[in-house]
């Protein structure tokens, strides 16, 4: 199938101002606040998020990244590697407002990972979710606080989101 442009640099630019103008408008403690971005695009939304936020605020928060393997439902459970990513947040999560951040949610599985790797780390007084694009067909009764794009698709389509960090251009395709 072909690939098709959906949005562009200017575009994901302007969503991403957008999505961290909507998380300081949503009245918490800005220095309450802790960004967790998932590996891998996630992280870069995060960091890009963050810096946003410093323009707009002056708060430098937070940021940590996650990699949700050791969490993913379909883990080979005899081996035993949840311990090791318990220690892995540099920041006390315990008593904040996480914002997880993902570039794609679709089935909902990668953030429930997510938050029990976050609820094994501290406790958090909210857990919030980020998403830049939400293409839906959820498995799980998850949901984002924070949407760039709503894209609805067929489970046959894919949507990728390419950014400048790791695929040296920032746009948002269908095929
Ligand atoms: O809601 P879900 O069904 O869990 O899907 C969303 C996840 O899928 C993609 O990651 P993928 O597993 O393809 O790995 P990637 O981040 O390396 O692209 C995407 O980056 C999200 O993290
Ligand atoms: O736990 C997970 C995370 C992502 N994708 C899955 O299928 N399971």
């Amino acid at each position: 199938m072909t690939e098709r442009v959906l949005y562009d640099h200017n575009i994901i630019k302007r969503t991403l101002t957008r999505i961290a103008h909507e998380i300081l408008e949503k009245g918490v403690n800005v220095h309450d606040l802790v960004l967790v971005g998932i590996k891998r695009r996630g992280e870069y939304l995060a960091a890009r998020l963050q810096q946003l936020i410093l323009d707009i605020e002056g708060v430098n928060i937070p940021l940590e990244s996650l990699d949700i393997t050791p969490y993913r439902d379909d883990r080979d459970r005899s081996a035993n590697l949840i311990p090791q990513i318990q220690n892995s947040f540099q920041t006390s999560l315990t008593d904040k407002t996480v914002i997880i951040v993902d570039d794609v949610l679709y089935t909902g599985r990668t953030i429930r990972s997510a938050m029990d790797a976050i609820m094994d780390a501290g406790r958090p007084n909210a857990i919030r979710l980020a998403v830049m694009v939400d293409r839906g067909h959820r498995e799980l009764p998850i949901r984002a606080d924070f949407i760039g794009k709503n894209i609805p698709t067929s489970r046959k389509e894919n949507i990728s989101v390419y950014l400048q960090e790791v695929d040296g251009i920032d746009q948002i395709t269908i095929c």
